[in-house]
């Protein structure tokens, strides 16, 4: 029997500082337990949230283990204050069978840092032409299906895959992109990238998906999830259908809610990512869309890329940025530093939410006695500079490097196992 004592929590940021005992990975009291012969975890008035679950992760195995594993993406997940993750299907060999995708899951139990969940691939290869084998890999536990890199295009192959995911109760995550729009694309179409001389990825090729998916998910009477939101038109189009009942979710990354292409002047490839950074207006529309639930989550699209991918000159570069170690400081920045939302705000966005939308019946609980400890405990005041290098992960691309944030993550618990305290995985 294992017991665990965080002292002087205060749940959702809210009253006075109290003690929760742990008992076999279940919250077992509130208030001021005695604490026994339990492992203590000093708090100093910290912030109790339930464990952020991220719906939205690269983890690159298997594949591309240069530049990320499940091993140290785990870690990273831990370190940035999360109990749950969902991998991303864009690996090599890709995730749309049941072998791959038992191969993720059982590697993430392995290292037991996080709940590891695979995704599953929309269409054999991530090519768009054939549904992959959602049956198969639903009863292996897939819960969340995307084709993320590339957009399921083809409205009917869409269409049949809602249909499926109706049938198996998942949820189809679809990366918005419409590829005739994007041909060559390297930064958003506007005023920046005519300046720069930058092929433009307009908000229209984004905002025409949503609007059709919402449509068919609708007709179909699916779920639909829309993965990394990033324009205020496609906020708009959200809004809309969710108020005429489309079961719609939608998440947005930190660096969509912080980064404007102005970051574009020095051609540096760290800020190249899809959906790419967009306009000051976009990130304004977008931190309002998750304060009013127009946006239900933040998911972080960690995405490592090897250096040679990224030190290169911008057109060659490939998209993508890590998130796991900042989202909460990103989030503290953009939004509860600016009053959009308080802690239990965050708790909604980073953690119930998500959980939610993937069906998972054990995070995003409420603190309270009898639920899973699934936790993640926030020193609100503290404030750290971003070292990409000193990160977990085997890649470096943070486009947050040497800024100084807010917030950070004291310790994470998972089950009721310190799976991270003050920036350490404990041995
Ligand atoms: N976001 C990115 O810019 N890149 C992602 C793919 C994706 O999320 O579309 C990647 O796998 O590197
Ligand atoms: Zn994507
Ligand atoms: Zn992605």
């Amino acid at each position: 029997m294992s017991t665990l004592i965080l002292r002087g929590v205060r749940p959702y940021g809210e009253g006075d500082p109290v003690d929760v005992l742990v008992r076999d990975g279940v919250i077992a009291e509130i208030g001021s337990p005695d604490a026994g012969d339990a492992e203590v975890v000093e708090a100093d008035g910290a912030v109790l949230l339930p464990g952020f679950v991220d719906l939205h992760t690269h983890l690159r195995e298997p594949g591309r283990e240069d530049t990320e594993t499940i091993e140290t993406g785990s870690r990273a997940a831990a370190l940035g204050g999360y109990t749950a993750v969902f991998a991303m299907a864009n690996t090599d060999p890709v995730a749309d069978n049941a072998v791959v995708v038992e191969h993720v899951a059982r590697r993430g139990r392995e290292v037991g840092l996080v709940d590891v969940h695979p995704v599953g691939a929309v269409t054999v290869g991530l090519k768009g032409e054939k549904l992959a084998e959602l049956g198969t890999m639903a009863k292996t536990g897939v819960r969340v299906f995307s084709d993320d890199g590339h957009c399921v295009h083809d409205p009917l192959i869409m269409r049949r895959a809602l249909e499926y995911s109706k049938a198996l109760d998942v949820v189809v995550a679809q990366h918005a992109e419409e590829p005739r729009l994007t041909v060559g694309a390297q930064a958003h179409e506007g005023e920046q990238a005519s300046r720069l001389g930058l092929q433009g990825w307009p908000a229209a090729a984004e905002e025409a998906i949503v609007a059709r998916d919402c449509l068919l998910a609708k007709q179909v009477g699916a779920r639909l999830h829309v993965c990394h939101v990033s324009t205020s038109g496609t906020a708009d189009v959200l809004k809309w259908a969710k108020a005429r009942g489309t079961k719609v979710s939608a998440e947005v990354t930190p660096h969509h809610l912080l980064l404007t292409d102005d970051r574009l002047a020095t051609y540096d490839p760290v800020n190249k990512v899809n959906p790419p950074l967009r306009t000051g207006a976009d990130v304004e529309a977008l931190r309002q869309a998750l304060a009013d639930g127009t946006i239900d989550c933040v998911a972080t699209d960690h995405a490592p890329h090897a250096v040679q991918d990224k030190d290169c000159e911008w057109s060659a570069a490939r998209p993508g940025m890590l998130g796991l170690q900042t989202a909460l400081s990103i989030v503290v920045a953009t939004m509860v530093e600016t009053g959009l939302l308080d802690w239990r705000g965050v708790a909604r966005v980073m953690s119930e939410r998500p959980a939610a939308i993937a069906g998972l019946p054990d995070q995003g609980r409420p603190i309270e006695v009898g639920e899973p400890a699934n936790l993640v405990l926030v020193d609100p005041d503290a404030r750290w500079t971003v070292r990409g290098a000193e990160l977990a992960s085997i890649s470096a691309n943070t486009p947050f490097e040497g800024m100084e944030l807010p917030g950070r993550v004291v310790a994470t618990v998972l089950r009721g196992r310190v799976t991270a305290t003050s920036g350490r995985i404990p041995a």
